[in-house]
């Protein structure tokens, strides 16, 4: 793949059980991670299961008019060797959890330690896969 942004599901109803859906506010940021993304010519997106990242990558890929896909959370190794193998020249997002985010980065060729708490829900990661050593990483923040 050509180039991978990956964020967090944006902000979930917090006494809504165990897998919570968004809250108005994390309706509202997925709305703003869209235009952001309006123009990063995004040509496809992965979200992992559960009830807050699907629901914050059905609203981007609506607005960008771009296929979605769904992962197993914990599937994420598989996910990326598919992307790998069938997605060569693609732009792709990734709508992740913040216990997998950082392993994902490392499997992208990320070398910076990365830290993803339960509180950042600003975050945009682009990773630039380079065949011969580390990916490019920028870690971006909403404001
Ligand atoms: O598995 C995880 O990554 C965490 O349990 C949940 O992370 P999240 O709050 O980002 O969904």
């Amino acid at each position: 793949q050509e180039k991978v942004f990956l964020i967090r599901h944006a902000e979930e109803e917090l006494l809504s059980g165990a897998n919570p859906k968004l809250s108005s506010e994390g309706r509202e940021r997925a709305a703003r991670y869209a235009s952001m993304l309006r123009d990063a010519e995004i040509d496809v997106l992965f979200s992992s299961s559960t009830v807050r990242t699907q629901e914050t990558g059905d609203i981007i890929a609506e607005s960008l008019g771009v296929p979605s896909h769904s992962f197993n959370k914990y599937g994420y190794g598989e996910m990326l060797a598919q992307v790998e193998a069938q997605n060569v020249d693609d732009t792709i997002l990734i709508v992740g959890n913040s216990g997998t985010i950082p392993t994902m980065l490392r499997l992208l060729g990320v070398v910076e330690e990365v830290k993803v708490s339960k509180s950042d829900y600003d975050n945009l990661f682009l990773v630039v896969p380079n065949d011969n050593g580390p990916s490019q990483f920028v870690r971006l923040r909403m404001p």
